[in-house]
């Protein structure tokens, strides 16, 4: 394991102020016939806390898993600090990116402790025969590690609880402990994946100073949150997505001004919105099928109307004729 120990000041896998952290170019994922993510450009430079935003199903976690190597992108590229990172989850956490889920995964019969000192086995240096042996080595490594492990914890305020059974947390502080394994690793890029659902608002408002203290220690954060006052509150820049594109980026002002983001999130179509092209020429051939609809409706009308002038133009000669044919029986009958 590692033996180096950082003050909270300072992350070991922090970057040089104003690098870039990281660097998605062009990355569509499709599944079968649905492109869930499509061309999606995003850069996310050390110091910085960027989020990504956009309505259900809008691709959001999907782009998560394309950074995160869960999903090997359809097209496109993801550098880590300059390098292409390699298609498999544990290497990008090697690499340095660290995320946690919308769904809390904790090992919940493992101690809080044990939960951050999984997160830290990318950082194990210490081979299987170490392990094993038990000598002097692994002691120290292992007292390391410990300690990391609880300086992570008394930085996510959970230290008096490190002995605590995962599952028996609150669901806010379960949410702390991910973000703590998250950090175990040693991140410069720390992704989060809406990590205020279910939180009161005090909750969140602690969660938004866990992440400013998370890029004060020189880890860049990319976060996905439905809470707009959050997003807007947290983050240096902001992307939106729709429909698996991307429809804008900007600081908050100019994101939460740009009506077109508002007419996304209500479902509104609007003039350029991903999709609208296609939405147009279904609209448009919808169109047609139904004048279409109308013309031949029209014309059945017509022939309809038709037919029963002329029938009742056939009873008209009936009445004329049973008339003229009843005058001789009148007739008969004086
Ligand atoms: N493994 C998969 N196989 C097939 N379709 C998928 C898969 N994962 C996601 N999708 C589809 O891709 C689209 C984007 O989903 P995604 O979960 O990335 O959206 P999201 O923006 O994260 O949504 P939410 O805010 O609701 O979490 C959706 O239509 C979803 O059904």
């Amino acid at each position: 394991m590692t033996t180096e120990t950082t003050t909270k000041d300072t992350a070991p896998g922090a970057s040089v102020p104003g690098e870039r952290v990281l660097d998605a170019r062009g990355v569509t994922m499709r599944f079968g016939g649905l492109t869930a993510v499509r061309g999606v450009d995003l850069t996310v430079n050390s110091g910085e806390i960027v989020g990504l935003i956009g309505p259900n199903g809008a691709g959001k976690t999907t782009f998560f898993n394309c950074l995160t190597g869960l999903y090997v992108p359809t097209e496109g590229e993801v550098r880590y600090k300059g390098n292409v990172l390699p298609p498999k989850s544990f290497k990008v956490t090697a690499a340095g990116i660290a995320r946690t889920f919308q769904n809390i995964r904790l090992f919940a019969n493992m101690t809080v402790l044990e939960n951050v000192l999984v997160g830290r086995h990318t950082r194990t240096k210490e081979g299987f025969w170490s392990a094993v042996l038990r000598g002097p080595g692994f002691h120290r490594a292992e007292a390391a590690s410990r300690a990391r492990a609880m300086e992570l914890l008394e930085f996510v305020g959970l230290d008096s609880k490190a002995e605590h059974l995962a599952r028996n947390l609150p669901y806010g502080e379960q949410r702390k402990l991910e973000i703590a394994r998250a950090l175990a690793s040693e991140p410069g890029l720390l992704l989060l994946d809406e990590p205020t659902a279910g939180m009161n608002p005090q909750e969140t408002r602690a969660t938004e100073e866990l992440v400013f203290a998370i890029r004060d220690m020189g880890i860049a954060v990319l976060v996905i949150e439905h809470d707009m006052r959050f997003i807007f509150n947290l983050c240096d820049r902001v992307a939106v997505l729709v429909q698996g594109e991307k429809l804008i980026e900007g600081d908050s002002a100019t994101v939460q001004g740009d009506e077109r983001v508002v007419a996304a999130y209500l479902g509104e179509p609007f003039e350029g919105a991903p999709g609208a092209a296609e939405a147009a020429e279904v609209a448009e051939a919808e169109a047609t099928a139904a004048e279409a609809d109308a013309t031949a409706s029209k014309a059945d009308a017509t022939a309809a109307g038709a037919t029963t002038a002329d029938a009742e133009a056939a009873t008209a000669d009936a009445d004329a004729d049973t008339t003229t044919d009843a005058a001789p029986g009148k007739e008969n009958d004086r």
